[in-house]
């Protein structure tokens, strides 16, 4: 029987062993999409204790907390950090199967070289241990990022925001690349008219713009976009029910957006044209200057009315949604490529039916620009545990070219994720050296070997071009 999270962990052939210490793990990590606060790493902050690091904001941790019975007060509420803890400990011998399991147990050997299961009995000893640990400069966050051989970040960041924070961590020589990423979600956000407009007097303040029409609005969004690319940024993002494809009109979509500048909510038709235009907008926006594009597709959001208005979105109230994909998807995607518009595009869904869609759907718009211009996301969310990734490694295998993956990212809003790169390099190697123990690929090294530093590496160093960033700021300094 092999000891629980040992070296050779997810890797069950020789060649997965191989494949993982010889090549995957010295590769540097890029982590092209997360939460994390880029505050929090400019100001080079040192968490107090283990609660504040490990558990707030982790709202994969507050579910499994809730389905074990914890009290909100323990989770979001009034508790103290240590008693949080010692529920989260408690909880944690329940989620044995579940990705948290592992998960945790890695990310206390991987930062703290604690090897003992956590539970309550150890619960104590481990907050103490781990928060005296946190005290000390090796545990401040911009040490945590290089002690995990980050390269890049990029963190996730609305088009009002003043990226201060960024321009700052680029200002410090700090060795690890700190990139914006936008998002412009609130801009489309049509559904609420009174927070809405709210938000258009926030980007207009922020753009320098009054944004009274819909040319306002694009003026806006444009400069915002400019400054973006000047700090860095190289890919936008997405999170969508699904995408909105519906003809439209340039006088449609004005009249709706005077419309909603008066205070008047939009029709159903009105509201996904007025959405179909806004992301043909962003996305051109994006082809011009050579991002990448995200969508991260079917979350069912905010299903607890009641919790959501105790403590708002992204507090672990959302699930897997069965939003119909491929027609809007089709069309819209036809609609830039037609233009020849199209930028370097990843779909994540979070419906597992829908990976062939999506795996089959990047195989339609792939122009001979670029290597891999479509992408296929790595298990996004419920989707990130070792089933979901070889589930969406394997779809991408049998219906596109997975030697051209751009691969794993975090997704996270805890500095304790990185972990999760080593758990997706396990589960690639591993998948790899199944097929060569059974004679389904050759035992050609150096071909897997480039492979996995390729999908670990490589390819989203060619991909997304942050190198040119470096470029470009010598240039513009
Ligand atoms: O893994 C979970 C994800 O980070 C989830 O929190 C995000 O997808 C977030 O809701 C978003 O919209 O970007």
């Amino acid at each position: 029987m092999k000891p629980f999270l040992s070296a050779d962990f997810l890797l069950k052939t020789a060649t997965a062993r191989t494949l993982y210490h010889e090549y995957a793990k010295p590769m540097p990590i890029i982590d092209y999409h997360n939460h994390l606060l880029p505050d929090q790493i400019a100001g080079d902050k040192q968490f107090e204790n283990i609660t504040q690091i490990w558990l707030s904001g982790d709202h994969y941790k507050w579910r499994a907390m809730r389905a074990n019975g914890v009290s909100e007060r323990y989770i979001t509420g009034d508790a103290s950090d240590w008693e949080k803890f010692e529920k989260w400990a408690e909880t944690v011998p329940y989620t044995l199967r579940n990705p948290l399991y592992h998960w945790t147990h890695l990310e206390l050997q991987r930062y703290f070289g604690i090897t003992e299961l956590l539970n309550k009995d150890s619960a104590r000893r481990i907050y103490d241990e781990c928060s005296a640990k946190l005290q000390t400069p090796e545990y401040s966050v911009q040490s945590l990022l290089k002690k995990m051989q980050v390269e890049t970040l990029c963190t996730t960041d609305d088009p009002a925001d003043s990226l201060e924070h960024h321009q700052a961590l680029a200002a410090s020589g700090f060795e690890v690349r700190v990139l914006p990423t936008f998002r412009a979600d609130k801009a489309m956000a049509v559904d609420d008219v009174t927070s809405y407009n709210a938000y258009l007097d926030e980007l207009g303040t922020a753009a320098a713009v009054g944004i009274s029409t819909f040319a306002d609005l694009e003026t806006a969004l444009r400069r915002r976009h400019d400054f973006f690319a000047s700090v860095g940024c190289r890919l936008s993002d997405h999170g969508l029910e699904h995408i909105y494809a519906a003809e439209y009109t340039p006088a449609e979509v004005a009249a709706s957006f005077r419309k909603i500048r008066g205070g008047g909510a939009l029709t159903p038709a009105e509201n996904h044209q007025f959405k179909a235009a806004m992301l043909v907008l962003l996305a051109e926006m994006d082809w011009e200057k050579g991002w990448t594009q995200q969508y991260h597709l079917g979350a069912l959001r905010n299903n607890n009315s009641r919790m959501l208005r105790e403590l708002g979105p992204d507090t672990g109230w959302d699930s897997i949604g069965d939003f119909p994909q491929g027609r809007a998807l089709s069309t819209f995607l036809d609609r830039l490529d037609r233009q020849d518009k199209l930028a370097k595009t990843i779909i994540y869904n979070l419906n597992p039916a829908d990976n062939d869609l999506i795996a089959t759907m990047i195989g339609n718009f792939n122009d001979g620009s670029v290597a891999g211009k479509m992408q296929f996301g790595s298990g996004w969310w419920f989707l990130d545990q070792k089933d979901g990734m070889e589930k969406q490694l394997n779809a991408l295998s049998n219906m596109g070219l997975l030697p051209r993956f751009v691969g794993m990212l975090t997704d996270s809003r805890s500095f304790l994720s990185y972990p999760r790169h080593e758990y997706f390099r396990r589960v690639l190697c591993n998948l790899l050296g199944n097929d060569v123990e059974n004679g389904e690929l050759p035992a050609d090294m150096e071909l897997l070997g480039r492979t996995v530093q390729n999908i670990c590496y490589g390819n989203a160093k060619e991909y997304f071009g942050f190198d040119k960033v470096a470029e470009t700021a010598a240039v513009s300094a």
